[in-house]
């Protein structure tokens, strides 16, 4: 994410970006439990890519791979045209690929403001001892900082709840709160996990609209678990469709849609 100060960046048309992100042959095993199976997949510059499938079917392993949480047994993974070893969450953080998660992971007694503000730790160039020493230096540091977390609380329109604990928070509000924090990193590429789950009709509009807004205004490239095929299909440039494991669709939202095994994996669930 660029400036999220300036107004529109300059992005490739969504869909026809080059390709940052590039996942060949991921194979992920948990003791027995195959839980990824010879996936190929890529992510192009500014889409908004979906990725879908029944429960248990990969796609939250698949967000820990990209960003270094997992490390898939076999396959290669290239960002921004460089092969990545086995890395940690926080080199793929620092790289500028940030995440939500399934379950929110908030600190709920903290304040929405400081809450975000834990999204800028890694930008934070002053430790502890620089900030007794080098007092005034710290404090231009810390200005910066929370003049970053008020553009984003601005953008994400929470202004009037900057200083309420999360906790005390409906639960669409945390999961704004939570996109609110990966952005204060800035993040060129945002992993979303389920960021509509349990929400209202009303909340999963608001929250449609901040992610086609991140994805316009700011650039930023959007990876996105959602079961609301609606949401999915309506947002999304292109969808992966997974099941057992393995890679069942890829294309389009009409291209998916229309895919026979896609739609026989989802007619043999709940969803
Ligand atoms: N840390 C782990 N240890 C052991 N097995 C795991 C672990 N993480 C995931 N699995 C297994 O891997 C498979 C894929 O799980 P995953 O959570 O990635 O699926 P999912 O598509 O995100 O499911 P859901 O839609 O229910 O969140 C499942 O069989 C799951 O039990």
């Amino acid at each position: 994410m660029t400036d999220i100060n300036s107004a529109t960046v300059t992005a490739p048309a969504r869909g026809q970006g080059e390709v940052i992100l590039d996942l060949q042959n991921i194979s992920l095993r948990f003791g027995g439990v195959k839980a990824l199976t010879d996936i190929s997949f890529n992510v192009r510059e500014h889409e908004i890519r979906s990725i879908i499938g029944p429960n248990g079917a990969g796609k939250s392993s698949m967000l820990n791979v990209i960003n270094g949480v997992y490390h898939p047994q076999e396959g290669r993974i290239h960002f921004r045209g460089e092969e990545r070893r086995k890395m940690e969450p926080q080199v793929a953080a620092a790289q500028g690929i940030a995440r939500t998660f399934q379950n929110i992971a908030l600190f709920k007694g903290m304040s929405v403001l400081d809450n975000i503000m834990t999204g800028r730790n890694l930008k934070m160039k002053c430790n502890l001892f620089q900030h007794a020493l080098f007092w005034g230096r710290a404090q231009k540091e810390e200005i910066e900082h929370r003049i970053k977390v008020e553009e984003v609380i601005d953008f994400l329109e929470i202004q009037g709840i900057r200083h309420t604990p999360v906790g005390r928070l409906p639960y669409g509000l945390q999961k704004r709160v939570e996109l609110g924090r990966a952005l204060a990193a800035e993040p060129e590429l945002l992993l979303l996990d389920e960021p509509m789950a349990g929400m209202n009709v009303e909340e999963k509009q608001d929250m449609c609209r901040f992610i086609l807004d991140v994805n316009d205004q700011f650039g930023t490239t959007i990876v996105l678990i959602e079961h609301d095929m609606g949401v999915v299909m309506d947002i999304s440039d292109r969808v992966v469709v997974l099941d057992y494991g393995r890679k069942i669709g890829d294309g389009a939202p009409d291209e998916v849609k229309n895919n026979p095994d896609v739609i026989a994996a989802y007619l043999g669930t709940s969803h």
